[in-house]
């Protein structure tokens, strides 16, 4: 499919996104690479959706264009949260299975077990869309966009939420696949852009800044540039948790899980695990996707049902000896792909912020002068002053999540719950976390709790870890702490 932008001005909620001119050739495959700027959903919205506010022209050819995105399964978890008929069965509605959320696209049961296969979802084929893992689910939605026969698949951001395993599998899958579809990829880590791709295009903050081929991109000096201003910006997040310090103290262990079990009615996710967190510690959490890493982090935030079930200290009490839920959120920052999924209210950027002071999904409450003041700082760090009042739900799948992790850091919780923090982040805001995380856990102002699949988001200062490891049993995962 040809595609061609002359003089474009698009405008999302919070951004321009400006291409003079770019030309992509039938069959031609592109790399995109923005610094700054989630420019993955409007570029999206601009090649498959017909009503667009924006200046300039697209030409396209003809042909279907499917897309991939964070932004894609929200969407597709809006849809399941409507349909859920949980009202009427005597037991929780887990939405479509995994297998019909594909069927759907083709109705073709040849090409859904094909799809099935490819993507390492055969397991899954019968379980319902809301109890998949971030990976898992992941997988589903290129299944989905493969089902629907693409002349053009626009990827974005296609290796987020995906564990080494799967994220090396699904770079050979997308070799494979470049030689029949043709892709537009957009990445927001530099080691994320296929080898095979020629082409690259350079956006920064919504402008299409250069058109190069991938030998140039490959010593390209943006990247050293960049690195650079996120270290500055870093500095100013720690000046602002530094002023704002407080802390509560607790005894031994911080929280402590022994012989810990989960199951579901068709199988054990792990059994055995027996772990202690004490005063001081920054741990991170690792193993494939689908091992459990979610769920034992839900249950030391306290929102997971089978917390009960198990024998659970936390701040230096027994789990089920008579506190509440609200108890424990006080002292835990938390961000997450579940937790960013359920934060469907629609209130302002500002109070995404200020719900953090009262660990609530939305607003309920009248803030106090000084945490309106310290929220319009984060924004102000953030670059994000001018959406004080926009929408949460309109701003950008990115932007979305720097306001969470705001929201997680503004108390300045004793534990820190990080899971897969830098999902949907571009470059820049991933440098930015990942900086202000490192200080953090440094002059230990929060002790983290870190889930990554990438090498290369490792934090220096973490230096326990707790791995998920098959069970010799064949019976879900057990855990290895060193
Ligand atoms: N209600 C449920 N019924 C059956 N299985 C479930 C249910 N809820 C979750 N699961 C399964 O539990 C497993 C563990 O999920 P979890 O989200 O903890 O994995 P994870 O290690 O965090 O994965 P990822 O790296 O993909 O985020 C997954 O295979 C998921 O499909």
């Amino acid at each position: 499919m040809k595609i061609k932008f002359t003089q474009l001005q698009a405008q999302s909620t919070s951004f321009t996104l400006t291409i003079d001119n770019w030309t992509i050739e039938e069959q031609q495959s592109w790399g995109v690479f923005s610094t700054e700027g989630d420019i993955g959903s409007l570029l999206g919205d601009l090649l498959c959706e017909e009503s667009c506010c924006c200046s300039g022209h697209i030409l396209k050819g003809p042909g279907h264009i499917a897309q991939v995105s964070l932004a894609e399964q929200q969407r597709l978890l809006e849809q399941e949260i409507a349909n859920d008929d949980s009202d009427f069965l005597d037991h929780i509605d887990m939405g479509s299975t995994v297998y019909t959320l594909i069927y759907q696209q083709c109705h073709n049961a040849e090409i859904t077990s094909r799809l099935l296969s490819e993507l390492d979802l055969s397991h899954l084929q019968d379980r319902g869309f809301r109890a998949l893992s971030s990976g898992e689910s992941r997988r589903l939605i290129l299944a989905r966009a493969l089902a629907t026969q693409p002349d053009l698949l626009l990827l974005d951001k296609p290796y987020a939420g995906l564990d080494v395993a799967h994220r090396k599998s699904l770079a050979q899958y997308l070799t494979r696949l470049s030689r029949s579809i043709q892709m537009l990829i957009i990445v927001s880590r530099e080691t994320e852009m296929p080898e095979w791709i020629e082409k690259i295009a350079l956006f920064s903050r919504g402008k299409l800044d250069s058109l190069m081929d991938k030998a140039t991109w490959d010593v390209h000096p943006v990247v050293t540039q960049i690195k650079a201003q996120s270290k500055e910006q870093g500095e100013q997040i720690m000046a602002l948790i530094r002023q704002h310090r407080h802390t509560s103290e607790f005894s031994d262990p911080l929280f402590a899980l022994t012989n810990g079990r989960v199951a579901y009615t068709d199988k054990v996710i792990f059994s055995d695990v027996t772990w202690r967190i004490n005063q001081g510690e920054h741990w991170q959490v690792r193993g494939p996707n689908g091992c459990g890493k979610s769920t034992l982090l839900g249950m030391i935030f306290g929102d997971h049902p089978q917390c009960y079930s198990n024998d659970i200290q936390i701040f230096g009490k027994q789990r089920g000896s008579g506190e509440t839920i609200w108890e424990i959120k006080q002292h835990i920052g938390m961000v997450s792909s579940a937790l960013h999924l359920q934060y469907r209210v629609d209130c302002s950027a500002l109070k995404v912020i200020i719900s953090g002071f009262y660990d609530s999904i939305g607003l309920y409450q009248k803030p106090t002068k000084r945490q309106q003041n310290i929220a319009h700082e984060w924004l102000a760090i953030l670059h994000m002053s001018q959406f004080a009042d926009t929408s949460f739900r309109k701003l950008e799948y990115g932007q979305q999540r720097l306001l969470l992790i705001a929201r997680a850091l503004v108390k300045q919780p004793t534990l820190l719950i990080l899971d897969e923090p830098y999902q949907g982040l571009d470059y820049l805001g991933r440098r930015l976390i990942k900086n202000a995380l490192e200080l953090i856990a440094r002059e230990h102002l929060s002790q983290l709790l870190y889930v990554s699949h990438y090498q290369d988001d490792s934090l220096e200062s973490i230096h326990n870890y707790l791995d998920f490891v098959p069970a010799e049993d064949g019976l879900g995962y057990k855990t290895i702490v060193s």
